[in-house]
């Protein structure tokens, strides 16, 4: 979760624009200052861009996607494996007042568990994000290592694409937040190495909440794979987790 939210708080960075700003994404200017709070330390190949393991209908999507951007109206967002130097982890964990048990050394070791399988065996997927419309979309192919039954997603990979993604939509809009529930109503299998996109929508925001809904389908919209809803909590610096 840690590596998710940071490498999400650095999304955030690169969304906005604050290029060695301190604020936290969300924050008003002079609130929410944080000492050094910045991944601009971190180099690394984004992984929301084709690859030569994506489907034609990924492609296909993710230019149509693209051409939303030209207005404005839509952006994407990076994103990245991670691996952060011992400055970041140490921001990391100020913010977090202490709280994460692992050790420095594993820390830097750790990886996005969604960026961490193999180029179009596990998780492929691009988000974009319309700040109007308080949308997040992400679109996504599950590889042959997300198999639940033979020759389908695994609900569980499923459920982890509803959660970053709703996750993601809570977060540019509030900044860091964690899963404090998510309600997942599976329809209709999701076909191995299918494309399918996941389109949310931020409903409500009430102090900390931030609930967020979703309906995936599949590329024709023909099919309505499943719907979601999730609850986020935004968190509060220096508060511990544990
Ligand atoms: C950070 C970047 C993340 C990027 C996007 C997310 C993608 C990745 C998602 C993850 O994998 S997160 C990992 C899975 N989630 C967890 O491990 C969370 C475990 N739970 C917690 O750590 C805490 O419960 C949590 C941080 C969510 C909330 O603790 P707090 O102490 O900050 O909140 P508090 O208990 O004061 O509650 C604040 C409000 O939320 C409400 N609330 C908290 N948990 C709730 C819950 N589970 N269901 C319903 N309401 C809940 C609570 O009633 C209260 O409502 P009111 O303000 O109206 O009084």
């Amino acid at each position: 979760m840690l590596r998710s939210c940071a490498a999400r708080l650095r999304t955030l960075r690169v969304l906005r624009r604050q290029p060695g700003d301190a604020r936290l994404p969300g924050s008003q200017p002079g609130s929410g200052k944080l000492r050094s709070f910045s991944f601009e330390d971190v180099t690394e190949k984004d992984q929301a861009l084709p690859k030569p393991s994506w489907s034609k209908d990924l492609r296909l999507l993710f230019d149509k996607f693209m051409k939303k951007c030209e207005d404005g109206s839509w952006k994407r967002l990076p994103s990245y494996k991670t691996s952060y130097t011992t400055s970041t982890i140490q921001d990391i964990r100020a913010f977090f007042s202490g709280s994460i048990p692992l050790k420095e050394e594993l820390m830097s070791q750790a990886r996005l568990f969604t960026r961490s399988f193999e180029d179009g065996l596990g998780f492929e997927y691009v988000m974009f994000y319309n700040d109007d419309e308080k949308r997040v979309v992400c679109i996504c192919q599950g590889g042959l290592y997300l198999q639940g039954p033979p020759g389908f997603l695994h609900g569980g990979a499923l459920a982890t694409l509803i959660d970053i993604t709703l996750g993601t939509n809570a977060m540019v809009a509030g900044g860091p937040v964690m899963t404090a529930n998510l309600d997942i109503s599976f329809k209709r299998p999701v076909p191995l190495c299918s494309v399918v996109v996941i389109n949310s929508q931020l409903d409500k925001v009430e102090g900390r909440k931030f609930f967020v809904s979703c309906n995936v389908r599949s590329v024709d919209e023909q099919t309505l794979h499943t719907e979601g809803t999730g609850l986020f909590i935004k968190l509060e610096p220096g508060k511990s987790l544990i």
